[in-house]
């Protein structure tokens, strides 16, 4: 299990997380929601590791991963989409998801240095990226550069390489922003497929009411850094502070006056 502690962060005077404590369980695809500027994104940086907390903490299946910097909560199984920056861009599609699920095996993959154990090794990383990569429905584009990419193809990317990773925890901050309506149900049947591993625990931030409503089993609700809201997806969506931040306040004011 995944949880936090009293986390907070400030940036000089300003408080973004406020000593936000939640416990995310596996099997649960919690959506995380609040207006813009909530500290939504700061909270998932605050887990994954990508800015330390002020206070508070991050802990995972009782250990606590908060002085741990981001890579190593990584391999602790905190998965958190990369960033592109992170990818070998004059490299292929297939040469970085291969590099992943090789940094992901590192361990059982050393036999040791003969030809055989090299070659066999190398075959089955690549076969294991190509699956992912159709997964992704990037398969055919695995011989391009990285760098070539359009930009929906570079978010389904960061999608295969956090598969690549297995971690038990998935990070998902607006997966499906800036793609066309031809990529972005590749990416929801996916979480789908992760989500019906009920042996995985699924974060996610997203502005998209339909999918929130769709996916989640749980939403919490940040509204200036601080939890304001948390339980089951049709009570949590009817509260005025998620009306106003996703609808406007004018569908409130017209559900006050019904
Ligand atoms: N590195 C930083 N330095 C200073 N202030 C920051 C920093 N990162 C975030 N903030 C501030 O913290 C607050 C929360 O920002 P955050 O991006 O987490 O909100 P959000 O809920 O993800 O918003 P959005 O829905 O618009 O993405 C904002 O007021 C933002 O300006």
């Amino acid at each position: 299990m995944l949880s936090t502690h009293e986390l907070t962060i400030r940036f000089g005077g300003h408080v973004a997380v406020n000593g936000v404590t939640c416990s995310f369980e596996p099997g649960t695809l919690t959506a995380i929601v609040g207006p813009n500027g909530a500290g939504k994104t700061t909270y998932f940086n605050l887990i994954s590791g990508q800015l330390r907390a002020s206070a508070g903490r991050v802990l995972l299946n009782g250990r606590d991963l908060s002085g741990l910097s981001a890579s190593q909560r990584t391999r602790a199984g905190l998965g958190r989409a990369f960033q592109l920056t992170n990818l070998f861009p004059r490299l292929s599609v297939l040469e970085n998801v291969r590099l992943a699920v090789q940094a992901t095996r590192e361990g059982p993959h050393r036999r040791g240095l003969s030809l055989w154990s090299i070659w066999s090794d190398h075959h089955a990383l690549t076969e294991r990226a190509r699956e992912i990569l159709r997964e992704v429905a990037l398969h055919e584009k695995q011989d391009e550069l990285v760098s070539n990419l359009p930009h929906g193809d570079q978010r389904k990317l960061e999608v295969a390489l956090l598969i690549a990773l297995e971690p038990q925890v998935f990070m998902f901050d607006e997966p499906t922003a800036g793609m066309n309506a031809a990529e972005a149900p590749v990416i929801l049947d996916l979480i789908r497929r992760l989500k019906a591993d009920r042996s995985k625990t699924i974060l996610l931030v997203e502005h998209k009411m339909d999918v929130v409503r769709e996916l989640a089993d749980r939403i919490i609700v940040l509204h200036n850094g601080t939890l304001v809201a948390d339980g089951a997806p049709a009570e949590v969506i009817a509260l005025p502070v998620v009306q106003e931040a996703y609808l406007g306040t004018a569908a409130v004011a017209q559900e006050e006056s019904a």
